[in-house]
């Protein structure tokens, strides 16, 4: 077996059953006799589960602040430091290593990673072609429980075909937007505790605009979000108008939600809902997870025409466990779509797809872009080559101060 390999993965696989199949050795055989550290969400949501239940806070970030009131990329930065601090052991296995961080976190782990692996194995797990690491000497996928080599088929990418052929259903209601402004923020400052984490934003959003929202690890992205879904208490103090509603006037986070579609990577994990997949698209207009209440005729009208967009008409009865891990995107895309918000906010949505749903999905969003007259908000530090956002918001960390931000 060559020095350091990497698996080569679809979105169906179990990942906690391959990390399993891997570590006992069962998948590459001269694991069984060695030792190694383990870098994936899993460890990750392990010592967060430590923190939580026992007070135990045994991996450091950088700003002090538990794993769970860190940032997506400050957690990952801080399991990977917290690994490479530890005596060497015999190997390392890597899942997902790019994911959640930003472009300079990825060239110094890319360099922290190649002195690494000078003196230990590196056995990497990867969905996406461009993240096997350079010193990689084989790639391999899974097929029947065994590996098989690929790179070849790797050297060669096949154009994908169009997906999406049916236009995007109607909305239930036309609404009538105008061009005012859905999403007013002025001069909106956060802190926490001493810490400034954003400052004076100004970020106004119209119908139908088209933004990616992007800034270096702990900018401050998903804390604008969260004041934007009025999820942060921190919220009530800032100058902001959400959907014609002046922030701090009686409104209820209801009034806020009602004109959202949320759709983010974190939403699967640890899902185990037994919905079917026709009911978690209806559950979309009724801003639950799962069906509570009966869905009107024109409800499960829209949602069939949803379910016959995304090509799964004739598994709609099947659960929604039952599909991969790309299709369960699709369908909380759609879940999230079903009801033609005002604006649709997807975080870090392409985490944890392989080549082929990433692509199915950007389609996916470019028409929505193009077809309706939903606003996307879309946060993201992959570069995915197919999706097409109109503008960008830029935030751009100050070491006197939070961050600020700037339209490119
Ligand atoms: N509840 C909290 N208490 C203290 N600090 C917090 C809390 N929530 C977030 N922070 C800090 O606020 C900063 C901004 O976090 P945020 O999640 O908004 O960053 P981000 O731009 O989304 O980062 P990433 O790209 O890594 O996801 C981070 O440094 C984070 O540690």
């Amino acid at each position: 077996m060559p020095k350091h390999i990497a698996i080569y993965l679809s979105n169906n696989e179990n990942k906690k059953l391959l990390l399993r199949k891997i570590t006992s050795g069962e998948l590459i055989p001269e694991l069984r006799r060695l030792k190694g550290s383990i870098f994936s969400d899993i460890t990750l949501n392990h010592f967060i589960e430590e923190e939580e239940r026992h007070g135990k806070f045994e991996v450091k970030t950088t700003t002090s602040n538990s794993l769970k009131n860190s940032s997506d990329g400050e957690r990952k930065r801080a399991l990977l430091n917290h690994l490479l601090s530890k005596p060497l052991l015999d190997y390392i296995l890597l899942d997902n290593i790019y994911d959640c961080l930003d472009r300079s976190a990825q060239s110094q782990v890319n360099i922290r990673l190649e002195r690494l692996s000078e003196q230990t194995k590196v056995v990497q797990i990867a969905t996406r072609k461009r993240d096997i690491l350079p010193f990689i000497n084989a790639v391999f996928s899974v097929h029947q429980g065994k590996l098989q080599l690929v790179d070849d088929t790797l050297k060669t990418s096949k154009k994908s075909k169009k997906f999406f052929v049916n236009e995007l259903p109607q909305p239930l209601i036309q609404r009538v937007s105008g061009n005012n402004p859905l999403i007013q923020l002025r001069n909106v400052s956060v802190h926490y505790g001493e810490r400034a984490i954003i400052s004076n934003i100004n970020w106004v959003i119209k119908p139908g605009e088209f933004w990616q929202l992007i800034g270096p690890n702990g900018s401050g992205k998903s804390t604008i979000l969260s004041l934007i879904s009025g999820d942060n208490p921190k919220g009530y103090m800032a100058d902001m108008t959400l959907f014609g509603i002046k922030k701090g006037s009686g409104e209820s986070v209801w009034d806020i939600k009602k004109n959202i579609g949320f759709y983010s990577s974190e939403m699967l994990r640890g899902f185990k809902r037994r919905d079917t997949i026709e009911s978690m698209i209806i559950s979309g207009f009724l801003d639950s997870i799962g069906l509570y209440s009966y869905p009107s005729d024109i409800q499960i009208k829209i949602a069939n025409q949803w379910l016959a967009l995304l090509g799964m008409t004739s598994i709609k009865n099947k659960s929604f466990s039952f599909l991969s891990g790309g299709h369960k995107r699709l369908v909380l895309i759609a879940r999230a779509m079903v009801k033609h918000p005002p604006l649709l906010i997807l975080d870090e949505p392409t985490n944890g797809l392989d080549d082929r749903d990433s692509y199915i999905f950007s389609e996916l969003v470019n028409k929505i872009a193009s077809e309706s007259n939903t606003a996307i908000i879309y946060v993201s530090h992959r570069k995915e080559e197919h999706i097409n956002p109109d503008k960008i918001f830029e935030l751009t960390p100050n070491p006197t101060g939070g961050s600020t931000g700037q339209i490119n």
